[in-house]
């Protein structure tokens, strides 16, 4: 089936960049003006400009006039697989209390563990594919997914073992990384080595015999896991051929960065308390910073400093770090917004961070995140706005008619 959209006022997010978009590389959005792009079956095949070239033939001709066309988000950061919700925590913090005192009273991630190990492994399955639907409806067209709320060996297990059903099961493209590192749990609080002798030699093994995971991610912050700890973890990931992924410096400056960086991190994430020495390292290496606004809103934290990342040559992507805690938002949409309005980032920076940097954050980069032939056509077509930077001004207004998923309308 060949799908041509004619006429589109600006085809937006075009071409394939070799590597993820650094400082100023971010704002020059390749983009064409009065287009038309053809899909076939689930990939995009070719596109062009109107007045230049003629478009091929196709079975069915969409009219495009005054919409644009981009690619749909990545979201490189979610833990969508959790049981339940944890509105009572919202509500002390508006009372005052905070992420950690939450935390160090057993709430917090903890919370979550306690509610994921009630819960039959069919039913966070079937609830996880709720949420998926309602993700791509969304508009985003990728996405990774963590395990964490289990730190035990069988719910952690039970959490990767979803994560590969939806795998198999969900249209939409799925990473998985295991974040057994996400906290200490009670049991063990007298004896953190046992826990992570646990994570290496009683997880590690299994997740490599079932294939359950790509990453291997470590909550790197003061209460949580040191930077000594999350690189023999992360080091004990590679050894069975997992990339690591870091939760750095979100409410300390932890040394997250840096660990990352020594250990050939694909990513740090987070990034809401950077010193001068952490910005001039992640920009120095090829590690992606993937900034979490939603987190900063909710958690009402000090936001990620985009710009000056930006100016020292960083690579950014966004995502939603969609979890109960901490960011109960998947909408990547507003992760649009909120770069644009709080981390101070262009439209056009902000779009290619949660587009093409997000892909390169779950090495998707040659299927999604741009429109190039021969990638997935996962694409979002606006309903008539009067330019790009409309969709981020708009905040809370969903300027999206349709989502193609794989060549799909899903809306
Ligand atoms: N920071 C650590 N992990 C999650 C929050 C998890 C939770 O509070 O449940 C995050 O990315 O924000
Ligand atoms: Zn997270």
């Amino acid at each position: 089936m060949r799908i041509l959209f004619r006429h589109i006022k600006s085809l937006v997010g075009i071409g394939q960049p070799d590597a993820p978009l650094r400082g100023d590389e971010l704002a020059m959005l390749p983009s064409l003006e009065n287009a038309w792009l053809l899909i076939e079956d689930e990939c995009i095949h070719s596109y062009g400009r109107e007045e230049e070239q003629a478009p091929p033939a196709s079975d069915r001709i969409l009219n495009c006039s005054n919409r644009f066309i981009l690619p749909s988000f990545c979201d490189s950061h979610t833990h969508l697989v959790f049981a339940g919700s944890r509105e009572a925590e919202f509500v002390d913090k508006i009372k005052g209390k905070t992420y950690a005192e939450i935390a160090a009273k057993g709430g917090g991630i903890h919370a979550s563990a306690g509610k994921l190990a009630a819960m039959p492994e069919e039913q966070l399955f079937r609830e996880s594919m709720i949420k998926l639907d309602k993700i791509a409806a969304a508009g985003t067209g990728a996405i990774e997914i963590k395990s964490g709320y289990g730190l035990t060996v069988d719910a952690e297990l039970k959490m990767l073992r979803v994560i590969k059903q939806l795998k198999i099961h969900h249209r939409l493209p799925i990473k998985a990384t295991f974040l057994g590192a996400h906290a200490i749990p009670p049991e063990f609080k007298e004896d953190r080595e046992a826990y992570i002798r646990l994570l290496i030699k009683d997880i590690l093994p299994v997740i490599r015999e079932e294939k359950l995971a790509d990453y291997v991610d470590v909550f790197c912050e003061k209460g949580f896991f040191t930077p000594e700890e999350t690189i023999r973890i992360c080091e004990a990931g590679k050894s069975i051929g997992l990339i690591p992924k870091i939760h750095a410096n979100q409410l300390n400056v932890s040394g997250g960065v840096q660990a990352g960086i020594q250990v050939g991190a694909l990513s740090v994430d987070h990034l809401e308390s950077m010193d001068e020495e952490a910005i001039t390292a992640l920009a120095a290496s090829s590690t992606i910073g993937t900034l979490l606004p939603g987190a900063a809103y909710f958690l009402r934290m000090p936001y990620p400093p985009a710009r000056e990342l930006m100016k020292a040559g960083a690579a950014l992507a966004l995502a939603s770090d969609y979890n109960p805690g901490s960011s109960p938002s998947f909408n990547m949409q507003q992760v649009f917004s909120m770069a644009c309005i709080q981390l101070r980032m262009l439209p056009e920076e902000a779009l290619q961070a949660t587009t093409i940097n997000g892909a390169f954050a779950m090495q998707l980069e040659k299927q999604a995140g741009s429109i190039y032939p021969g990638k997935w056509a996962n694409l979002l077509l606006t309903r008539t706005i009067p330019s790009l930077a409309y969709l981020p001004y708009a905040f809370g207004e969903s300027c999206i008619e349709q989502v193609y998923l794989k060549g799909s309308p899903i809306k």
